[in-house]
């Protein structure tokens, strides 16, 4: 090797008999300095050759990081069931596979059931996942039965009516459709401006039709879970699948189903493929059993029509800003655990909040109701709404000029 030259040879003293003393000790001293030279031309190799050593460790440790990179890249989720004196006994996602097994010793003491886990192609244990890489977890929030009410949404009450007709009653009464002949909507679509009660919709028809409501962001999966789109929503499907009756809900759809057109969202070579994936969960669902799919948009106009098609998002309703009378219920709704003043005027209040959603007056009754505690009062007042008005209004300005100055 170019590196390792064969060693310098050792030096030898030959002295003749013949030699004199003086010639003797000549010959010593050139023995002697030869031995020192190779001697330090062998410290330098030994330098040359440490130096080395230490690259090569270098490369070494890279490469066995690598190789365990490499190594946990493919391993499988599964669930801890129990622990027994034989091993572990895990279930593995996607094929429900139950597997008696081991646990690397180093986690040996960490395990509990309802651990998730990756596991090898061995079904060994290797990692216990937290819920930092349960991004599935963290992408979906499921609620077994969300604390809403129809009696919670004021102003809508037709939209209630045809999200009851779609979601609800072919959950209670599948053999009704099946014995008329009609199938009912793949998909409803609820859209209209922020905060007029979409996702409240989508939570109380769950509750009321006693379905798991599970619910993913469309643009927490382009934000955040980069990569992971389409796996996402194919988890999706599949946990509806597991826990049905349920509604699944995607809310901001149009972060993953904006138009082609649309050059910033859309060129995204990921998010087309998360489309891809939904379109192709939703044409694969005929035989769709107790789920139901709904989603939500504030951007209609930028939805790509792909998925708006029969056998798709094929029920659309608009939930738009609510008129004085639907105010008025919402005020009423919001202030019903309230101490309001009976000289206070819902309607007449209401009245006044035009261009106000939902979402804007559940914050006026809140806001009404700090004026009247600042002013250590237990009662609100027609005053306190009327500040609480003002205040929400000059916030809204200052937004504006904040928006106005960035652009
Ligand atoms: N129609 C309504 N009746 C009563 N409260 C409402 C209504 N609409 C909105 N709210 C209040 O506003 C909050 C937010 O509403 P919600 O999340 O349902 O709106 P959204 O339409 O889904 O909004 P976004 O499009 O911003 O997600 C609710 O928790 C509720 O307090």
């Amino acid at each position: 090797m170019s590196h390792s030259p064969s060693l310098p040879d050792r030096p030898r003293l030959e002295l003749d008999p013949e030699m004199s003393e003086t010639e003797r000790l000549e010959a010593i001293r050139q023995h002697y300095r030869r031995i020192l030279q190779v001697n330090n031309e062998l410290e330098d190799r030994l330098d040359d050759a440490q130096g080395r050593r230490g690259e090569l460790k270098t490369d070494v440790d890279e490469l066995k990081r690598e190789n365990e990179v490499l190594k946990t890249s493919s391993l499988y989720i599964a669930s801890v069931e129990e622990i027994t004196d034989d091993g572990v006994v895990i279930k593995q996602h996607g094929n429900n596979q139950e597997v008696l097994t081991q646990a690397a010793t180093r986690l040996d003491a960490d395990l509990r059931p309802g651990d998730r886990v990756a596991i090898n192609d061995s079904f060994a244990v290797q990692q216990v996942l937290d819920d930092e890489t349960d991004s599935r977890a963290q992408a979906m929030q499921v609620t077994e039965s969300p604390d809403v009410v129809y009696d919670d949404i004021g102003g809508i009450n037709e939209q209630i009516r045809e999200v009851r007709e779609a979601v609800e009653d072919p959950l209670e009464n599948p053999e009704q459709f099946e014995a008329v002949g009609v199938e009912p909507p793949s998909g409803v679509l609820l859209h209209g401006p922020p905060g007029t009660g979409k996702t409240m919709l989508a939570k109380a028809v769950a509750n009321e039709s006693d379905a798991t409501f599970i619910k993913m962001a469309g643009s927490e999966l382009v934000r955040k879970f980069i990569g992971e789109g389409s796996r996402l929503v194919r988890d999706l499907f599949e946990l509806a699948a597991d826990r049905e009756p349920a509604v699944i809900f995607i809310d901001e759809i149009d972060a993953v189903a904006a138009k082609r057109t649309d050059s910033k969202t859309s060129g995204d070579a990921e998010v087309q493929r998360t489309m891809m994936q939904l379109l192709s969960e939703m044409d694969g669902f005929d035989d769709r059993g107790e789920i139901r799919i709904m989603a939500a948009t504030n951007r209609f106009d930028m939805l790509d029509e792909a998925i708006l098609r029969p056998g798709r998002f094929d029920r659309l309703i608009e939930v738009p800003e609510p008129n004085a009378e639907g105010r008025a219920r919402i005020l009423e709704i919001h202030t019903e655990d309230m101490n309001v003043a009976e000289e206070a005027d819902v309607s007449t209040i209401a009245a006044d909040l035009e261009g106000y959603s939902g979402a804007d007056i559940a914050s006026l009754a809140t806001e009404a109701g700090m004026f009247a505690i600042r002013d250590g009062r237990t009662e609100v007042t027609q005053a306190d709404f009327e500040a609480a008005r003002e205040k929400l209004q000059d916030a809204d300005k200052t937004e504006e000029r904040v928006i106005n100055y960035q652009y």
